[in-house]
């Protein structure tokens, strides 16, 4: 039998591969800037992931780990931080949404200093549960678009008493973990455990923005016919400028074969939608939670549900037209069965970003309560980590050039 490099270490194998965080995690291992503070990190529990709460422990931070997601716990990984010093975990695979909520409520008792998040839960819940507050609480950062949105909307309440950085929305996150790591991860999914062939088939993106673009224009590059469907009007001309056939939902639901959501709302796919749909069609999420397809409304409305296989729900409806839902409608790329979330390089990048946000709260200048976005410094850095890793190098501007760009009076200069 082969024996299996990650059976003892289930991230060995990718140590490797996420440069930017083992360089953080070196000097981090010197400076101890998170020495005597207590993060709290609740994410998609995998194997990035732990490299990135590895990190904080190796700079210095007490960590408790939970999931965002129970659909996307590995055991092995849970089983591996939890064994490690400075690390406790607070999930379990197989959890309900109850059972991680409880474990949330656990791990927000232990009072931590700092919050990095996916989605923003924890937070939401240290204002919605009465025996939990903010009081000592440094900071959160947050890493994910619907986080981020959520967050906003706790500071236009009046609610939102911390500082929050927006990791997602830094250029170090947006350009490459949205556009290229979900992009890739959810065609390569669905391809995987449908086990059909993306070219020439009809695929509506629905929402086009930072996902939405990156599935789109990777599924045309492979030669899918692709429809977009937005609701603001500049993403719909962008979509139509890039070469995408760009209608409302209700018409798109009449020729599409593969669907998938990137919107971060809910009910994108609904009643009204499933009555239009063809025979045959395959419906997926990479967005926000389970929300984005109405699958409930859609199971009320079938004459049959089947398990095709792991991963793929088959409903028959009353006349005949079968529609197969992946993932339940959760996020294809990070709960389907082939799933191994985003790829390591893009992760690597958009952890060390988050690494730098927290590490910013705690040693950085004391910020105001509300959303604040990553300074631009720390997402150089991160930058010129990557190229490092990459062994790219590139210009850097003259005196002249940096004294022209910063002039408005030119003529003198060149
Ligand atoms: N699966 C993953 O690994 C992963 C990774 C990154 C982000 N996300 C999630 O993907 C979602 C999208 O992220 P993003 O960065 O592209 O956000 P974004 O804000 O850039 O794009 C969302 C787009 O959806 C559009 N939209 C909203 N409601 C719509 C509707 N009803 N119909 C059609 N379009 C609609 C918006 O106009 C916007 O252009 C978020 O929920 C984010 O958290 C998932």
């Amino acid at each position: 039998m082969v024996e299996r490099h990650h059976a003892e270490d289930p991230l060995a194998r990718l140590r490797d591969r996420t440069p930017v965080l083992r360089t953080l995690a070196e000097a981090g291992a010197e400076d101890l800037p998170f020495e005597g503070t207590t993060v709290a990190v609740s994410s998609h529990l995998e194997p990035k992931t732990g490299i990135f709460i590895e990190t904080l422990r190796d700079a210095g931070a007490e960590v408790l780990c939970t999931a965002n997601d129970p659909g996307s716990v590995h055991g092995d990984v849970v089983a591996h931080l939890d064994a490690e010093p400075g690390i406790t975990a607070f999930a379990e695979p197989g959890m309900s949404v109850a059972d991680l909520d409880r474990a949330h409520v656990e791990l927000l008792d232990r009072g931590p200093d700092v919050l990095a998040t996916d989605g923003a839960e924890l937070l939401a819940k240290l204002y919605a549960e009465p025996e939990l507050s903010t009081d000592g609480v440094i900071g959160c950062t947050e890493q994910t678009t619907s986080g981020v949105s959520r967050a906003r909307a706790m500071a236009a309440d009046g609610v939102l008493d911390v500082p929050v950085f927006a990791v997602n929305h830094t250029p170090m996150k947006h350009w490459f973990d949205n556009v290229h790591g979900t992009g890739e991860s959810a065609l390569t999914n669905v391809m995987i455990s449908t086990n059909t062939i993306l070219s020439g088939r009809t695929v509506v993106v629905a929402g086009y923005g930072y996902v939405g673009r990156g599935v789109a224009t990777k599924a045309r590059a492979i030669g899918a016919d692709t429809v977009v469907t937005e609701v603001d009007p500049r993403k719909a001309i962008r979509a139509h400028m890039d070469g995408h056939r760009v209608l409302p939902m209700d018409e798109a639901a009449e020729v599409g074969e593969l669907f998938v959501t990137a919107t971060g709302n809910c009910r994108v796919l609904r009643g009204r939608h499933f009555e239009r749909l063809r025979d045959g069609a395959t419906l997926c999420n990479v967005g926000h939670r389970d929300v984005e397809i109405a699958v409930p409304e859609l199971a009320e409305t079938a004459a049959e549900v089947a398990e095709l296989e792991e991963g793929i729900t088959r409903y028959t409806l009353p006349d005949g037209r079968e529609i197969d839902v992946l993932a339940e409608g959760k996020l294809v790329n990070l709960t389907g069965p082939y799933s191994q979330g985003h790829p390591a390089a893009v992760m690597d990048s958009t952890f060390g970003a988050m690494f730098l946000a927290a590490r910013e709260l705690v040693v950085g200048a004391e910020r105001d309560p509300g959303v604040h976005q990553l300074p631009e410094r720390l997402d150089k850095d991160i930058a010129r980590l990557k190229l490092d890793a990459l062994g790219v190098e590139i210009d850097s501007l003259t005196d002249l050039q940096q004294r022209y760009r910063d002039a408005w009076r030119r003529d003198d200069i060149v």
